[in-house]
C-alpha cells in the first residue's frame, strides 16, 4: 500500500495510488470525473466539451469498504498516450490500473495487450489491473463485440466491464471491484507478515 492518507477521526485512510491507462480519446478523463464529481455533465453530452488536460493530473476519491477507509488517487494523463511517453514515474507505487478502450474504436482495443505489457513492466506483476470497454451507449457504432473484450479480459485474468461515462454505466461497479482486489491483497500480504512474525517469535 503507499502509505496513509490524512485521516479523519479515528485511523488514517489507506492510501491507494490507481493510474488510467489506454489510448487517448477512449474516454479516460471522463470515466475519473464521473466516479470522482457525480454531479459534473456527462461525457458525450454535446454541451459539455472536456479539455484534453496538460500534464499528469490525480483526483481524490474518499470510500469506505468493510469500516476500512480508503484514499483512492486516480491519475490521469493528458494525452500523452499518444506519444507514448508515459515516464515510469507515472506508473511507480501504483497499486491498481483501470484499462481502458472505446467499444468504437477497434485501433484502441487492438492496443490493449502492449499497454498490458507496458504496465507490467513499469509497475511489475504484481499490480491489480481491470479492463473497461467504454462508450457501451454507442451500439450502433460498436466495433468490438462484448465477447471479444471479455476473452481478452479472460487471457490476462482481470475482471471486465462495458461502461459509459455518459449514462453512467457499470463505473462505480468498475471502481469497486478494482478497490476490493487491491485491499485484499493487502489483506493477504498484512496476514502473511503477521504470520511471518508470530512463526519467528514463536507465536507471541
Ligand atoms: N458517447 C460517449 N462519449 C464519451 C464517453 N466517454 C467519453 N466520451 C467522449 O469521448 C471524448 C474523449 O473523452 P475523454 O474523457 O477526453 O478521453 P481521454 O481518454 O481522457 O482522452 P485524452 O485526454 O486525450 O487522454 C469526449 O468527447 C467525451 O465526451 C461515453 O461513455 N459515451
Amino acid at each position: 500500500m503507499a502509505g496513509q492518507g490524512q485521516g479523519g477521526a479515528g485511523r488514517p485512510a489507506l492510501l491507494v495510488k490507481i493510474v488510467m491507462a489506454g489510448e487517448s480519446c477512449v474516454g479516460k478523463t471522463s470515466i475519473v470525473r464521473r466516479y470522482t464529481e457525480p454531479g459534473s455533465p456527462p461525457a458525450g453530452d454535446p454541451t459539455s466539451s472536456y479539455l484534453a488536460t496538460i500534464g499528469i493530473d490525480f483526483k481524490v476519491k474518499p470510500v469506505t469498504f468493510n469500516d476500512t477507509r480508503v484514499k483512492l488517487q486516480i491519475w490521469d494523463t493528458a494525452g500523452q498516450e499518444r506519444f507514448h511517453t508515459l515516464s515510469t514515474s507515472y506508473f511507480r507505487g501504483a497499486q491498481g490500473f483501470v484499462l481502458v478502450y472505446d467499444i468504437t474504436n477497434l485501433d484502441s482495443f487492438q492496443s490493449i495487450t502492449s499497454w498490458m505489457k507496458d504496465i507490467h513492466e513499469k509497475a511489475g506483476d504484481e499490480v491489480d489491473v481491470i479492463l473497461l470497454g467504454n462508450k457501451c451507449d454507442k451500439e450502433s457504432e460498436r466495433a468490438v463485440p462484448k465477447q471479444k473484450g471479455e476473452k481478452l479480459a479472460w487471457e490476462h485474468g482481470i475482471p471486465f466491464f462495458e461502461t459509459s461515462a455518459k449514462d453512467n454505466v457499470n463505473i462505480e461497479d468498475a471502481f469497486s471491484v478494482l478497490t476490493k482486489e487491491i485491499l485484499e491483497k493487502h489483506e493477504n500480504e498484512a496476514q502473511q507478515l503477521n504470520s511471518q512474525i508470530a512463526f519467528r517469535t514463536g507465536g507471541e
